[in-house]
């Protein structure tokens, strides 16, 4: 019997910015219900790399191959069943916090997301905040927000960029465990952190990466 891909397959990964590399030969698998993260000082490549997994960084060499198929922005199945938080999200300044987490599971294909909705809010912490807009939200409110709208819809990968950023530490804890939670259910996840407890309590395996000279 062959072995099944890995859900996520990085070989030979090479970007440069103008001419200068950033990444270098970054070879590494993730497997289904498992977590890697990217570990590194600030300018030592883990945003670029996500950016290249989800398709917004065009690599200069390597494959990214998603369940053994190359990955593609414009591919169906990669919008299917990546989920990422990357950067802050523009939110649109007159829907309320429930209505982007509506909006975005309905765009998903769940016809009935009312449920789920109000589930995550209270999960997130912003069910009190449901009816707000996001201009009126803290911003550790918007980011919670922002992870909301990952998780509110369907995924195989969920990448991730520093999803520690701007929480309190009983947000961090939240996020550790919803992050085990995510791997139990068979969610691949690839995350960027500086967060020490973070990666050890989620990761099965560390990427370090160097800044390149
Ligand atoms: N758009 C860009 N144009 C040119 N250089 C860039 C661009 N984006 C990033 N870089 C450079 O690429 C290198 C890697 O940046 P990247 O943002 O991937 O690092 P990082 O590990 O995510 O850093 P941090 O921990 O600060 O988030 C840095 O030297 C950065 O200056």
């Amino acid at each position: 019997m062959t072995k099944p891909a890995p859900r996520l397959a990085v070989e030979g990964l090479r970007h440069l910015y103008a001419e200068r590399a950033v990444i270098e030969d970054l070879t590494f698998t993730l497997g289904a219900g498992q977590a890697i993260a990217l570990v590194g000082p600030n300018g030592s490549g883990k945003t670029t790399v996500l950016r290249c997994i989800v398709g917004s960084a065009e690599p200069a060499a390597g494959k990214i191959l998603l369940d053994g198929l190359p990955i593609d922005e414009r591919a169906e199945v990669v919008r299917r069943d990546v989920a990422a938080l990357l950067d802050d999200l523009d939110f649109f300044p007159d829907l309320t916090a429930a209505e982007h987490l509506d909006l975005m599971a309905r765009a998903h294909g769940n016809p009935e997301p009312e449920d789920l909705v109000d589930t995550l809010l209270d999960d997130v912490g912003l069910l009190a905040a449901a009816d707000q807009l996001p201009g009126s939200l803290s911003s550790g409110q918007r980011r919670r927000l922002a992870l909301a709208t990952a998780l509110v819809r369907p995924r195989k990968l969920l990448v991730l960029d520093e999803p520690e950023a701007r929480l309190d530490t009983a947000g961090v804890a939240w996020l550790s465990e919803r992050l085990q939670e995510e791997k139990a259910a068979g969610t691949s996840v690839l995350f960027a952190s500086h967060d020490p407890e973070l990666v050890e309590a989620v990761a099965d395996e560390s990427v370090e990466l160097t800044p390149l000279p």
